[in-house]
């Protein structure tokens, strides 16, 4: 009789650690890091420079083996497996990377079709594979183009057409829009999600910018200092933030423009003829709250509108906002007070 077992999860991580030797030094690259990548979504990890993203996504394929700590994915742990039994799961575990890769001596189609001949695919099955993988990114009329003509948007849907290629049910991205423009960053991103959903691929993505998480992951985790300091969906994360480096993380996604005019009046102190110019960020239910008409009716105090933004995540809403405040000082101070009891973060910016 066979068993089939049905893993609901594709990458689950257990309690890896990883640690470097130089000379003599010992560098732990992660600290007991445990993720569960469920079939079909996109999980992104997000830290800063260092903190051990890399050396993360890298454990996945075993490019980096763990120092200890299970890799299972799709339901084998890939740590057990022979040398050749291992080639044959990493060709279903496709990676994409931050400088696309490619080989330059080679055309886009023949860089897509390298991943078939080393499997030794018939060469119509190849034309014709290449051909739709070509259609997939969109770049149909580039089949006979050498990537020192591309521009760096189109190497790296090159690069994801000869991942696909070998029709891979994991796709790992290693910073892949990192060294790309905002507008390129986000035709990338629309094009991940795109094979997500219609090849139903499972996405682990790494990446230093909050934006990334926004556009396209279902879950996210956070890392620093090779440690996952917090994980969930990215709905409960853009909600209910709890490590300050994820509020921080949050908060850099938000581009706070504070007008010129008020940037040269501001000031470090207050004085009679001064009010106070207050940040605030919003996260999970506090942005649904009207505090500051209630603030403005406990504490009798104008509150002026400088800049406002509110951005929406996994179908939550967050965003920061920045207020000019009339009326007296110990009202804004219990103003102050008020918001940080509603779990609104509040930063005094200066005096205007
Ligand atoms: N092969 C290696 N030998 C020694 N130390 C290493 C090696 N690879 C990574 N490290 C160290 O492990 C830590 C984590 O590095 P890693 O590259 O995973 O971080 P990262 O979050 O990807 O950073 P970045 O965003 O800058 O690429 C760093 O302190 C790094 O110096």
């Amino acid at each position: 009789m066979i068993i089939i077992t049905f893993a609901p999860n594709m990458i689950v991580l257990k309690n890896i650690t990883k640690q470097f030797h130089q000379k003599n030094r010992e560098i732990t690259a992660l600290s007991d890091v445990s993720l569960t990548v469920p079939k079909g979504k996109i999980y992104g990890v997000i830290g800063a420079s260092g903190a051990g993203k890399s050396t993360l996504i890298r454990c996945v394929n075993l490019l980096e083996r763990p120092t200890s700590g299970e890799v299972i994915v799709d339901g084998l742990n890939l740590i057990d497996l022979s040398p050749a039994a291992l080639a044959k799961e990493r060709r279903q575990i496709g990676m994409i990377f931050q400088h696309f890769n490619l080989l330059s001596s080679r055309t886009v189609s023949e860089n897509i079709a390298f991943p078939l001949e080393l499997d030794k695919v018939p060469k119509e099955q190849i034309q014709k594979r290449v051909a739709e993988l070509l259609a997939l990114v969109g770049l149909e009329d580039k089949g006979k183009d050498y990537p020192a003509n591309l521009s760096g948007g189109q190497k790296q849907r090159v690069a994801i057409a000869r991942t696909l290629a070998s029709n891979p049910k994991v796709l790992l991205c290693d910073e892949a829009t990192s060294a790309l423009d905002p507008a390129t960053t986000k035709s990338i991103l629309t094009l991940l999600k795109d094979i997500n959903k219609r090849l139903n691929i499972t996405i682990l993505l790494i990446t230093h910018e909050m934006d990334v998480v926004k556009s396209i992951c279902d879950e996210v985790a956070v890392i620093s200092a090779g440690k996952l300091i917090e994980q969930g969906t990215v709905s409960e994360i853009f909600a209910h933030p709890k490590a300050e480096l994820t509020r921080e993380f949050i908060a850099s996604s938000l581009k706070i423009n504070i007008p010129e005019t008020y940037m040269e009046r501001l000031s470090p102190t207050l004085t009679a003829d001064k009010k106070p110019l207050l940040k605030l960020e919003f996260t999970g239910q506090s942005v649904d709250d009207p505090v500051l008409s209630e603030v403005s009716r406990l504490f009798n105090l104008n509150n002026n509108i400088i800049y406002a933004q509110i951005e929406y995540a996994g179908g939550v809403k967050f965003g920061a906002m920045v207020i000019e405040v009339s009326g007296a000082q110990q009202d804004s101070l219990k103003a102050i007070a008020y918001y940080e009891e509603k779990q609104i973060k509040v930063e005094v910016l200066g005096y205007v």
